[in-house]
């Protein structure tokens, strides 16, 4: 079993994080990491935060000599503004005159409609949402690319599995029917600025985020991530918790803004009659001692039955506008119990091209532990051993 966990604030020293479970031997190194966290912090439409803040990475446990070892694996993500917080952040405590004349720790009493700060405030006992809103953020997706990482470079070294993402839908505007990517399309997709491997729809995109940005608003939007290379089998149908779908849906869910997970064609297919839903099957001959079988379509996203298919899999998330909105949302000073305008600092106008990274080092641990259920393995070429004696010994493929 994989498990993984993140810790830290988003103006806080460092967020830390931590992989338990993976193999011995699977070739990672900070420059693989540092890659992952730059493409987090590209695209059109994000804060000034993201160009002035910079990641430092320091993998601090479980991989020597560019390997890794087996044990538990640490990676600490520093904050280059923290010296500018460390007062106001201090896990230890701070003398009141020397925090009273720092302008940084005036307490939050406008909490922002749409972000965790209200409902945080009065589970916790907060008077001031500073606390609630350190955490909340999506600061901490920085945490989770770094472990997705090492998810996808186990995935790749495993299986040849490749996991890539697009950006489907801006606001309003969606790519056409058909735009799929291919395995090594990443390198393309990061090139565009919004990260939409349909250039005709990204030129749209990027003049729909301009006009938000000039008025004042923000945008939400839809990611597809798209997984080639994947056996059949990963997950299960015979309990909830087992399927495939559900823990990809839970992972998608669990990133900060998602309001909605697609699998396959996902709503499309609840529209649709029962004819035109599935994805037939055809006998396509021997091969190599097996029998192939070959789907005419991939309408699934290639998970049916909670398991993998074999096909390329396909799962959407849908993020909602960014909630800090420059044209400010009414609120509640807590304090005084006022009409207030909301906190509002800078803030992304649209973070949907970054938050594809993100998505994809989701799915990408999402599958990692898949696969170490299903073919289990202490090191890299236990795993893929255990993975090809499976493969060979399907009597249909
Ligand atoms: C990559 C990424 C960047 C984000 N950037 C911002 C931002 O700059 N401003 C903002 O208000 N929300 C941003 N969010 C969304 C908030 O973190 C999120 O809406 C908030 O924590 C409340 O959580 P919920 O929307 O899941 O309810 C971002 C989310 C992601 C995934
Ligand atoms: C710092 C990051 O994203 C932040 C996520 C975020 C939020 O509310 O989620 C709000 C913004 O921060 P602030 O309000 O301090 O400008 C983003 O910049 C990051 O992704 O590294």
């Amino acid at each position: 079993m994989l498990r993984w966990l993140t810790a830290g604030e988003s103006h806080g020293q460092q967020l830390t994080a931590i992989l338990e479970g993976l193999p011995a031997g699977v070739e990672v190194q900070t420059s693989d990491i540092d890659v992952q966290l730059a493409r987090r912090r590209l695209g059109h439409g994000r804060g000034a935060r993201m160009s002035f803040e910079q990641d430092e990475v320091t993998l601090s446990g479980g991989v020597r000599h560019g390997r890794t070892q087996g044990g538990p694996i640490a990676i600490q993500v520093g904050n280059t503004e923290w010296p500018k917080w460390s007062t106001v952040m201090s896990a230890d405590p701070v003398d009141a005159d020397v925090l009273a004349g720092q302008a940084r720790n005036a307490p939050l009493t406008r909490p922002r409609p749409g972000h965790a700060d209200l409902a945080g405030m009065q589970k916790y006992g907060f008077g001031d949402a500073r606390p609630v809103l350190e955490r909340a953020s999506a600061r901490e997706t920085a945490a989770r690319v770094a472990l997705g990482a090492v998810a996808q470079a186990f995935l790749r070294q495993v299986l040849g599995v490749e996991v890539v993402s697009h950006v489907v839908a801006i606001g309003p505007v969606v790519v056409p029917e058909g735009v799929l990517p291919g395995p090594q399309d990443n390198a393309r997709i990061d090139e565009d600025p919004v990260r939409c491997a349909d250039p005709a729809t990204s030129e749209r995109m990027i003049a729909e985020i301009d006009d938000v940005r000039k008025n004042g608003d923000t945008l939400g939007g839809v990611i597809e991530v798209v997984v080639h290379g994947l056996p059949p089998g990963l997950g299960s149908h015979v309990h909830w918790d087992r399927r495939l779908d559900s823990r990809l849906a839970g992972a998608l869910m669990g990133v900060q803004s998602v309001k909605a997970v697609e699998v396959g064609d996902g709503l499309e297919t609840a529209r649709r009659r029962g004819s035109v839903a599935h994805d037939e099957i055809d006998y396509a001959g021997p091969e190599g001692g097996q029998q192939r079988v070959q789907r005419r379509t991939d309408r699934a996203g290639g998970i049916e039955g909670g398991m993998t298919n074999g096909e390329v899999l396909r799962v959407r998330a849908a993020m909602k506008p960014i909630s800090t909105v420059p044209r400010a949302l009414a609120t509640v000073d807590t304090a005084t119990l006022e009409p207030a305008v909301a906190i509002n600092q800078r803030s992304d106008a649209c973070a949907v091209p970054r938050g594809s990274v993100v998505m994809e080092a989701m799915v990408a641990l999402v599958l990692a532990d898949a696969v170490l259920e299903k073919f289990g393995g202490d090191s890299v070429p236990e795993t893929r051993r255990n993975a090809r004696a499976y493969l060979d010994s399907l009597p249909i493929r």
